[in-house]
């Protein structure tokens, strides 16, 4: 199994594609990584160094595989965080010659707060709607699927709402909101279509973690590519990222907190192989 991924690439740490790759190897998937950053690790840890990719260089590193003959059978799109990149990637989606199974993060932000260049909404937004349905399954959190339809999760009827409000407005069949919350709990909740929806309750634990957001969508692309089975992807998905965060909330040590929980800026990936596979 082949899967192309376009995400972030940090030197040290567990964000983007170094949050992809080694788990999705784990599970038995050859992973060719399209790097959208070369940076010395995430901006979590107060300085940085590095830059993004050029989107000619993502553009023309993409042609050399298809000229070797590479085709996948999944593609994931994660941390782009440039528009002209954005834009290459959705040339390269309109051009596949063939279906893999898409799966697009529409990375935006979190808790009301966008933290990236307001112009790829619109980009997201024109990927999304494509007539030729290039995206199979996307996964927003709340903030982005109340950023690309324009409304407000509050409770259930307007999370109702807001599911049915994507439908309308988007040509993909398959979403997963990665965090909703409502009366105090954290859930996932999947779409097979606006009728049917469904509710992962997630067990939170008590820390601020960067790199989840990246595991979760690797570790759900290969369950739902191996299963079909949206349901049961989640569920597993949920599970085994909670219990990857447990362990490295337990082997981790650091006297950093976001609100009065402790930050912990790298995920134990290795120490998490078991659980992993
Ligand atoms: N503190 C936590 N405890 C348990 N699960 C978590 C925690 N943080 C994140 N997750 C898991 O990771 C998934 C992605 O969360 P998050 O990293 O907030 O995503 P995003 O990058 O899309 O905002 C959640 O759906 C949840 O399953
Ligand atoms: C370069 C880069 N890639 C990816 C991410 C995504 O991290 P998360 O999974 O916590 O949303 C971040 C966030 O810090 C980042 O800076």
């Amino acid at each position: 199994m082949n899967i192309l991924s376009f995400s972030s690439h940090v030197v040290h740490g567990t964000v983007g594609n170094r949050a992809i790759q080694f788990p999705l190897n784990l599970r038995g998937w050859n992973v060719d990584c399209i790097n959208t950053t070369n940076l010395s690790n995430h901006p979590g840890f107060k300085t940085f160094k590095g830059s993004k990719t050029d989107s000619s260089t993502i553009s023309q590193v993409y042609q050399g595989l298809v000229e070797i003959g590479l085709k996948y059978d999944a593609v994931i799109v994660g941390y782009v965080a440039s528009v002209a990149n954005l834009q290459s990637i959705y040339e390269i989606l309109r051009n596949l010659k063939y279906k893999p199974l898409v799966v697009l993060d529409p990375i935006l932000g979190d808790n009301d707060q966008l933290y990236v260049d307001k112009a790829l909404i619109p980009v997201y937004k024109q990927i999304l709607q494509d007539p030729l349905n290039l995206v199979t399954l996307t996964t927003p959190n709340q903030f982005e699927i109340e950023t690309l339809t324009d409304s407000k999760i509050s409770d259930q009827n307007s999370l109702d709402a807001t599911i049915a409000k994507f439908y309308k407005l988007y040509n993909v069949k398959y979403v997963v909101i990665t965090s909703v919350k409502l009366n105090d709990e954290m859930y996932c909740v999947g779409c097979l279509d606006k009728e049917h929806t469904f509710s992962v309750k997630v067990d939170q634990v008590p820390a601020v973690f960067s790199g989840s957001g990246d595991l979760f969508l690797g570790l759900l692309t290969d369950s739902f590519h191996k299963t079909g089975d949206l349901e049961k992807s989640l569920k597993n998905t949920v599970q085994v990222v909670q219990k990857v965060l447990s362990r490295t909330l337990e082997l981790s040590t650091t006297d950093r907190t976001i609100g009065d929980l402790p930050y912990i800026p790298s995920l134990k990936l290795v120490e998490s192989k078991d659980i992993i596979e």
